[in-house]
């Protein structure tokens, strides 16, 4: 595989939690597998709470757009687009924070970036060539989500609840949701929608080989 000259392509894949974001873009990158390609989660720039007490950290907003801190982001993307490799940051639920290492990251020429609020920032669109908006039932979402939470991110059922009620709902609905209007595809179901991943993979196949 040799590597592209281009400027690599940028797909962004959003949504509400739980409406299989993470799956679609595994799913694309599984299809893509052979190419030069990676995945840039947007839950890994949540901005640094190290020196935060534990009960401070529970109590932040994760679905508010300044959570986030897009300014690393962007300065990221930007890097990986001028060819350069980063330090990306590493997420933990557990802790509520990153974690203290970074993983050094080569450019690829197919950059899948997915998150809950990456339509709401015009510099991070205006980055994207493909804009994906995954569409998932609420209930299917809560559902995913209070099953996912409590395996994989140490929750219990009663703060999923708590959580869900007073900040994820209101918050999508506020500023997660208005964001599918900036997408160019919808894809209902996520990751069961195999038509739909095999028009993305195919779309990003055909840019590759006509450059
Ligand atoms: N079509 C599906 N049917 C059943 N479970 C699913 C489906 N898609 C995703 N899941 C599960 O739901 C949870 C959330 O999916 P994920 O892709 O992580 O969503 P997101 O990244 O949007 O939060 C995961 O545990 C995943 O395995
Ligand atoms: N410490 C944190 C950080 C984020 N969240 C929640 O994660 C959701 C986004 O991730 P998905 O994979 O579900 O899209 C978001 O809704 C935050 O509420 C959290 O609970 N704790």
């Amino acid at each position: 595989m040799s590597k592209r000259t281009k400027r690599p392509i940028i797909i962004g894949v959003t949504g509400g939690t739980g409406s299989g974001k993470t799956t679609v873009s595994n799913a694309i990158y599984s299809q893509l597998a052979g190419e030069s390609i990676m995945i840039l989660q947007q839950d890994t720039y949540y901005n640094d709470q190290a020196d935060m007490s534990m009960d401070d950290r529970k109590a932040v907003n994760y679905d508010h757009p300044l959570a986030f801190d897009n300014d690393r982001m962007i300065s990221d993307l930007e890097q990986l687009l001028n060819n350069e490799a980063i330090d990306m940051p590493v997420y933990d639920y557990t802790k509520f924070t990153r974690s203290s290492e970074t993983i050094k990251t080569e450019p690829q020429d197919v950059i899948i970036v997915e998150g809950i609020l990456i339509l709401g920032d015009e510099r991070l669109r205006n980055l994207m060539d493909i804009k994906v908006f995954v569409d998932t039932d609420d209930d299917l979402r809560i559902i995913r989500r209070i099953t996912r939470d409590m395996k994989e991110r140490d929750r219990s059922l009663q703060s999923i609840i708590n959580q869900y009620v007073k900040t994820v709902k209101p918050m999508y609905n506020q500023f997660i949701e208005p964001t599918k209007r900036y997408a160019d595809i919808i894809v209902p179901e996520g990751g069961a929608n195999t038509v739909a991943i095999d028009l993305l993979s195919t779309k990003v196949r055909d840019i590759l080989q006509k450059d």
